[in-house]
């Protein structure tokens, strides 16, 4: 049985344990043989542990000062730039995740008309962040400067209301996707939840409020069977941890509306797709692996049924959004003091014709001109909903919503865009 000597020093031959117990004994007493000396001793291992404790105080406050991207006069004057309101009745807007790919859209198009926009975006890399990069060049080049920052900042948001009083915030900035919910659970929580409570913040703190549009999704419908879906439906069985924040958006949205009269619109997006879309949406995955030659994994429901969306066009939903920002109503606090009720919408956008996985496939090999290698596999079990379907009435009477763009003509936009962008032979092995 092996001593506890033996384990520190495992290859040590007996003798030497002994010889260099003893020569440790002896160091030990000289070292400590007096009082003073180890009063000494003592001293100086405080004086060494306060100096460490001060300069990681220095190290932390440096860094965090030496590596704040924002802030100065110059940064100012970009912003209230980026702001200013080019047209009659205007609006100024804050879009967060401005370089996502419905933010990158809906504010190339309040900027058109004249609006200001200033953009947030945190540039995490939970899709290919020069997409991100690419889309902040457009936008840059539109006039449109954005913040590279998280909205969990709540001092940067504080000193962007602060720098400008923006009428109106386009809240767009969440982690998106059903599936990765599985992987990676806690960012949704730091950019659903904990994002959208610190946003909520500075926007009831600041003077005047402004009005709240944010995107909401259609997965907060998630295993309700009931079809086309209202906004009157059940929303308390979400499939996934994505839709569940989303959800707790909508309530959490709710009492900044009830306490502190933020006026606010949640939008219930239907699978989005388009040009300088989503690299991790289904529609954008399957045309790399369809142009690589590489096969796609179709999920399929219960009974082999094929799974259905309402698959939703990015010009259609930009409609919406402005819509949204147009009719939104002003909200009544100031000072993070409630004066009277403002309104809280809800809106579907979707596009009110669902089709099938397996024919967003058929339209995809036409539009490319080449077959697909199609892996048929049940669907797992991993917060997927088997359809989709928008009921869009509310929306159609209250925002002008009304989509054109059916999934075939979509596509071919966005396939035009993804060669273009790409080119045919991107990733492809041409050896
Ligand atoms: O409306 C929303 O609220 C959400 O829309 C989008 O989610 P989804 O509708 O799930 O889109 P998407 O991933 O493109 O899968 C489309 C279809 O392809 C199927 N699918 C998917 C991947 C695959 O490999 N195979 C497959 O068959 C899959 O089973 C599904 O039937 C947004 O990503 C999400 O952020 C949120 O905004």
């Amino acid at each position: 049985m092996p001593s506890l000597e033996d384990e520190l020093f495992p290859s040590t031959p007996g003798k030497f344990k002994i010889d260099r117990a003893n020569t440790m004994n002896r160091q030990f007493h000289r070292c400590f043989a007096s009082t003073s000396t180890m009063f000494l001793w003592a001293l100086f291992l405080v004086a060494l542990t306060a100096s460490y404790l001060s300069f990681q105080s220095f190290v932390y406050t440096g860094s965090r000062y030496f590596t704040a991207s924002w802030g100065g006069i110059q940064w100012e004057q970009q912003i209230r730039h980026s702001a200013q309101i080019h047209r009659s009745n205007g609006m100024s807007v804050l879009v967060t995740g401005a370089a996502g790919f419905v933010g990158s859209h809906v504010s190339l198009a309040l900027k058109k008309r004249g609006d200001g926009v200033v953009g947030i975006d945190n540039f995490n890399n939970y899709y290919d962040p020069s997409l991100k990069r690419a889309r902040k060049s457009l936008l840059n080049n539109q006039g449109i400067f954005i913040v590279e920052g998280d909205i969990n900042d709540a001092r940067l948001i504080a000193k962007l209301f602060d720098t400008v009083a923006f009428t109106h915030v386009m809240h767009l900035a969440a982690q998106a996707g059903v599936r990765y919910a599985m992987e990676n659970p806690h960012s949704y929580v730091h950019s659903n939840i904990a994002g959208l409570v610190t946003l909520l913040e500075a926007c009831k703190s600041a003077n005047p409020q402004p009005s709240v549009v944010w995107a909401s999704s259609s997965s907060v419908y998630g295993l309700n069977e009931k079809v086309p879906f209202s906004e009157t439906d059940r929303t308390d069985q979400p499939a996934s941890l994505y839709a569940a924040t989303k959800k707790a958006g909508e309530e959490i949205t709710h009492t900044y509306n009830h306490i502190y009269g933020l006026s606010i619109t949640g939008l219930r997006f239907f699978t989005v797709y388009g040009p300088w879309g989503r690299p991790d949406m289904a529609y954008f995955s399957f045309t790399r692996n369809i142009l690589q030659g590489k096969p796609i994994t179709v999920y399929r429901g219960k009974d082999r049924a094929d799974l259905a969306r309402d698959f939703t066009f990015i010009d259609d939903i930009v409609k919406g959004c402005v819509g949204s920002l147009d009719t939104s109503g002003k909200s009544t606090g100031s000072g993070g003091k409630k004066r009277g009720p403002a309104p809280y919408r809800i809106f579907n956008l979707g596009n009110t014709s669902p089709v099938t996985v397996p024919t967003l496939v058929s339209i995809l090999e036409r539009h490319l001109k080449v077959k697909a290698k199609r892996k048929f596999v049940d669907m797992p079990g991993n917060g997927d909903v088997p359809f989709t379907h928008a009921n869009i009435s509310l929306a159609q009477r209250e925002l002008g919503y009304k989509p054109t763009t059916d999934l075939a003509t979509g596509l071919k936009k966005f396939v035009k865009w993804y060669l273009s962008y790409y080119g045919y032979n991107h990733g492809k092995d041409v050896n």
